[in-house]
């Protein structure tokens, strides 16, 4: 009889954190595709892989020779198709590393009510003018980004680089205004950009009343590192866009505690 190998089962501290690193690792790459377009390209993947393993375990050396080729080249397509996840992703692992420190930081000199009081100043003419756009159905679409990067956004935007105003959003926006197309962008303490003219979500599985403006929200957040806020002109719905994904007719208590985490 064969003997079994105890050395497999030994294992050290580093092995553990190996294997906590990896789930960890997985579970971001998960929650960064998850419900978008990319999720169902993984799967798609996943079972070629799978049938591979299959043919060449049955010996299949037709098949197996065609998908040993599609998995020779595997890593490169699997960077090609999944170019903007994985950009996100690391813009997520660079954006955490720094943000989590100077909020560290922030919190030790002025404590965390103040921070949060100072950035609720910062949210609350936002906020209003949603409240109000909502009211009268202004379709508006506002997008929070962290690093404005001018090079992606100078060709398609009006350069604004004005103060945050309530007023100021409620008349970009204003159905016969010149800038009233396409969407404003923040970062900072500033209005950076208005009319600018963003990437559309290919994602299939919206819904069926979601229309350019939807699309354009949620596909700057697919992409870069933003987030968006989206008023509907048709219902006065708002929704909340981040990596790709969306929330619905949000309360506008939920929207002053979304933008508090991500702005
Ligand atoms: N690529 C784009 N980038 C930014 N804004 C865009 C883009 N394409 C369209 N828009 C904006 O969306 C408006 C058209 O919205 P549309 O009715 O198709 O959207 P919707 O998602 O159905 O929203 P609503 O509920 O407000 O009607 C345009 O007037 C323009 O302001």
């Amino acid at each position: 009889m064969q003997s079994i190998d105890f050395n497999l089962f030994k294992f050290n501290l580093f092995d553990v954190l190996d294997v906590l690193l990896v789930a960890l690792l997985i579970y971001q790459l998960y929650n960064l595709i998850r419900g978008t377009i990319a999720a169902n390209i993984f799967i798609g993947l996943a079972m070629v892989c799978l049938l591979y393993f299959v043919v060449r375990a049955l010996n299949m050396r037709l098949l197996t020779g065609i998908l040993g080729n599609f998995m020779n080249v595997g890593i490169i397509a699997v960077i090609v198709v999944f170019q903007q996840e994985i950009r996100r992703f690391l813009l997520l692992v660079g954006r955490n590393a720094s943000l989590q420190r100077n909020r560290a930081w922030w919190r030790y000199f002025l404590g965390k009510t103040d921070v949060e009081k100072d950035n609720y100043k910062r949210i609350k003419p936002i906020i209003d003018a949603c409240k109000s756009m909502k009211q009268t159905h202004t379709g508006a679409l506002i997008v929070f980004v962290k690093d404005y990067d001018e090079q992606i956004y100078q060709n398609s935007c009006e350069v604004m680089e004005a103060k945050i105003s309530k007023r100021l959003i409620e008349s970009i926006f204003q159905k016969n205004g010149p800038l009233h197309d396409g969407a404003v962008i923040i970062s900072g303490n500033k209005i950076k950009s208005a009319s600018c003219i963003l990437p559309l979500t290919d994602n299939t599985d919206l819904p069926p009343q979601f229309g350019l403006r939807h699309r354009a929200g949620i596909g700057v957040t697919e992409a870069n590192d933003a987030t968006a806020i989206i008023v509907s002109e048709e219902t006065g719905e708002i929704s909340y866009a981040k990596q790709g994904r969306v929330k619905m007719n949000i309360s506008f208590a939920e929207l002053e505690k979304l933008l508090n985490k991500d702005y």
